[in-house]
């Protein structure tokens, strides 16, 4: 950084939260000249009449006014139906588990809000987002949060240079418990707030009930993979591969989802925890994005995430001609489910990320794919 912190403009993405308010304090003491902002990306009320969003940014105002800095609103509803709520509803249309967070990094927080700190002549763009941005032989890696638990370079892996050039994340070296305890001390508002969970604009409410108001339920039938029909369900956009709960079929073993056919509607299940058909031996994976903005050498041997959280997994990567890769496990892997991206690592560095697009269950299958890439 070349100018001086009291010269360097940051605008602070503000949610009302423990998080981003603890962020907001520390760049204050580091002297920067911090604006907080908060974003209105969703307007409804939910059963009780409350609107989640102006009670979020009643915080926001309590702790602008205690840290001592300026705050405002600035709303990119539409921008967020249109690019992120757009987005999920089609994702889950056709039988896809979408990850709007991810979505909502790219094309909302570090794109629409990016763009409009850098017309408030900000120098750079803070989230309280637990990842670290650093430079080293010319490019900008985003790397994991130290906090173990709470790294949230996942839902980051979409960023490219010029985002990961002009970004701060003042939590990234901090272990969220510390992050809590620097809250407390400074007695800021939002001390004691719950940590949101689940997909933001749903909340508390029943996921169920609130997809159901924008997509139309479809009965169908649960078939084993024998093609028996062992009952029914509501949707298929309600089940997500892996899941156990809610199929309201009994049997010795529970059963689980194994696979989705929006097409036909059909869900299939099959028995136990450790089904031979919950796992495979890689998967195919569209729209790869490279934070760095060079694409590797293939083979990539390194590690990847295929969902929020999950320990590092060991593949190695492929590309073929249509920009699609093949990811293959040293180990097997559970629930592999389309619509969710699959994050590549080398150690603490997030490499970027890709769509998954379908699991590959057998070896056979894998091993057929890798000779037809190296004819
Ligand atoms: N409505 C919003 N307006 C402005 N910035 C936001 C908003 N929502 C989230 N952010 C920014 O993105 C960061 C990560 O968002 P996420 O929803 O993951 O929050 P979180 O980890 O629960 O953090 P927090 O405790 O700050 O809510 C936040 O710390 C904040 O800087």
């Amino acid at each position: 950084m070349d100018k001086r912190p009291e010269d360097t403009r940051v605008v602070i993405g503000m949610s009302g939260g423990v998080d981003s308010s603890v962020a907001a304090l520390l760049l204050k003491e580091q002297g920067y000249d911090v604006i907080g902002v908060f974003m209105k990306n969703w307007d409804e009320e939910d059963e009780n009449g409350v609107c989640p969003a102006e009670e979020d940014y009643e915080d926001v105002r309590r702790v602008c006014a205690q840290i001592g800095i300026p705050y405002y609103i600035v709303n990119f509803e539409k921008q967020y139906w249109d690019r992120v709520f757009t987005y999920f509803l089609n994702e889950y249309k056709a039988g896809h588990t979408p990850n709007p967070d991810v979505m909502c990094n790219k094309e909302i927080k570090f794109k629409e809000f990016l763009n409009h700190a850098l017309k408030l002549d900000a120098d750079y763009l803070a989230t309280g987002h637990y990842a670290q941005v650093e430079k080293s032989e010319g490019e900008y890696k985003l790397i994991k949060g130290v906090d173990n638990n709470k790294d949230q370079s996942y839902f980051l892996c979409m960023l490219n240079q010029r985002q990961l050039s002009k970004t701060l994340f003042p939590l990234g070296h901090l272990e969220k418990s510390k992050v809590r305890e620097i809250a407390k001390e400074a007695g800021l508002a939002t001390a004691e707030k719950k940590d949101s969970t689940g997909v933001c604009f749903i909340g508390e409410r029943d996921f169920k009930e609130f997809l159901t108001n924008y997509i139309p339920a479809q009965k169908g039938e649960i078939r084993n993979r024998k093609g028996e029909v062992l009952g029914k369900h509501d949707g298929v956009m309600y089940y997500t591969i892996g899941q156990r709960r809610g199929l309201g079929i009994s049997g010795h073993e529970p059963y689980f989802v194994i696979d989705k056919d929006a097409k036909e509607n059909i869900l299939y299940v099959g028995q136990g925890a450790e089904h031979e058909l919950l796992f495979s031996h890689g998967l195919v994976a569209l729209e790869p994005h490279w934070t760095s903005g060079n694409e590797p050498k293939f083979p990539l041997k390194c590690t990847a995430k295929f969902r929020y959280r999950q320990p590092d997994q060991e593949v190695v990567v492929y590309k073929n001609s249509n920009d699609e890769l093949l990811v293959t496990f040293a180990k097997k892997q559970r629930a592999i489910t389309p619509g969710q991206f699959a994050v590549f690592y080398q150690g603490n560095i997030c490499l970027g990320g890709a769509v998954i697009d379908k699991p590959i269950k057998s070896k056979e299958e894998v091993n057929r794919i890798i000779n037809e890439l190296n004819q």
